[in-house]
C-alpha cells in the first residue's frame, strides 16, 4: 500500500511565515528547486510564495512538483462563522488554482503561538459556548473545502485552542467525519503531551495528512526551564526533521501502512536557517524516509 503515500516537504526550514525576517535570503524558486534536489514529491505553500497561479504552477511544473496545500489561520470564535467562511472560501479558490489537496486550518483565536508568552504555562482555553461555536463553523468550513475537492485537515498546534490530545479528543467528537479532518504533527502533539502514539491510534481514521516534525528533548528541556514562547523554543532548535530528534517513526509509519493511510507525509521542521542548512536538513529528512519505507518493505 506503500502506493499511496507521497513525501513532501514544508518551506519552513528556509522561511517561517512566523518570523518573515529569518530566511529572507531564500526565494521561493530557491525552495522549490531544493525541494526537488532532495527529492520531495511535493511542497504546501508559503508566505513567500507567489499568489499568482499561473506563475505558482508555472515553476512547480519546471521541477515535477505538486503543491500539496497551505496553512489557514482561521478566526471561527474571534469574527463569527460568517466572516470566517468568507476567508476560508478565498483560500481554498486559491488552493483549487494549484491543484492542492489539503487546506491547513488552524484555530488561531486567542493563540499565543506567535507572542512572546511562556507557551508550556499560558496556553488558551475555550469556553464550553465557544466549543459549540466553533465546531459548528469548522463543519461548514469543512463543506466548503469539500465543495473546491480539497479537504480541510485541523492541525493541532502548541499555543492554541486545540493543542493537547484531550482537545483534539473533543474536536474530533464534535466535527463531522467526512468534512473535518485531522492533520497528526508528530513534533507537536510531543511538546504538549509527551507522547506521539495515543493520538495517532485514536483518531487515525481521521488523519488526512501528516507532519513529520521531530524533536531534540534536551533543548525541549532547556525551552521549558527558560519558559520560551514558541517561537523562542525553535529558534532554540527544539524542532528538526524525522530522524534527527527522539521520535520513532517506524512504529508510527507501520500503524499508517497498517491503516491503509492514503496521502502526504511531510517532513516539517522550523529552525533557524542561519544555523541549521535548509538543504541538508531536507536531504537528511528525505535519506531518513527512504530508509523508512524500505525497511518496512522488507518486513512486509
Ligand atoms: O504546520 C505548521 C505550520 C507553521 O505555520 C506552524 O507554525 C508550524 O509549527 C507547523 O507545524
Ligand atoms: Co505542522
Amino acid at each position: 500500500m506503500l502506493k499511496n503515500i507521497q513525501i513532501g516537504i514544508a518551506p519552513i526550514g528556509w522561511r517561517n511565515d512566523d518570523i518573515p525576517e529569518i530566511g529572507k535570503e531564500n526565494t521561493y524558486k530557491q525552495i522549490l528547486s531544493d525541494a526537488a534536489l532532495a527529492g520531495y514529491e511535493g511542497t504546501e505553500v508559503g508566505g513567500c510564495y507567489p499568489t499568482d497561479p499561473k506563475e505558482l504552477n508555472n515553476e512547480v511544473n519546471l521541477r515535477n512538483l505538486r503543491i500539496i496545500g497551505q496553512w489557514f489561520s482561521g478566526y471561527i470564535v474571534r469574527d463569527g462563522i460568517e466572516q470566517a467562511k468568507l476567508d476560508f472560501t478565498k483560500h481554498c479558490e486559491f488552493l483549487k488554482s494549484v491543484q492542492a489537496d489539503v487546506a491547513v486550518y488552524s484555530e488561531q483565536s486567542y493563540s499565543i503561538q506567535g507572542t512572546d508568552q511562556c507557551v508550556y504555562t499560558d496556553k488558551p482555553y475555550l469556553t464550553d459556548e465557544e466549543w459549540e461555536l466553533f465546531g459548528t463553523g469548522l463543519n461548514e468550513l469543512g463543506e466548503v473545502a469539500n465543495s473546491f475537492g480539497i479537504k480541510l485537515v485541523y492541525h493541532h498546534h502548541m499555543g492554541t485552542v486545540v493543542q493537547t490530545k484531550e482537545e483534539v479528543d473533543r474536536l474530533m467528537e464534535i466535527t463531522n467525519p467526512t468534512k473535518v479532518h485531522l492533520l497528526y504533527d508528530t513534533g507537536h502533539i510531543f511538546v504538549s503531551d509527551n507522547d506521539y502514539l495515543s493520538l495517532l491510534k485514536a483518531h487515525i481514521d481521521r488523519i488526512a495528512h501528516v507532519h513529520f516534525k521531530d524533536v531534540r528533548p534536551d533543548k525541549l528541556k532547556e525551552a521549558k526551564a527558560e519558559h520560551k514562547s514558541f517561537l523562542g523554543s525553535f529558534l532554540h532548535g527544539m524542532f528538526t526533521v524525522p530522524g534527527d530528534g527522539c521520535i520513532d517513526y517506524k512504529e508510527i509509519y507501520n500503524l499508517l501502512i497498517q491503516h491503509d493511510y492514503t496521502g502526504w507525509i511531510v517532513v516539517e521542521a522550523e529552525q533557524d536557517p542561519a544555523i541549521a542548512n535548509p538543504l541538508e536538513y531536507a536531504q537528511m529528512g528525505r535519506k531518513y524516509i527512504d530508509r523508512l519505507i524500505d525497511s518496512v518493505k522488507l518486513s512486509v
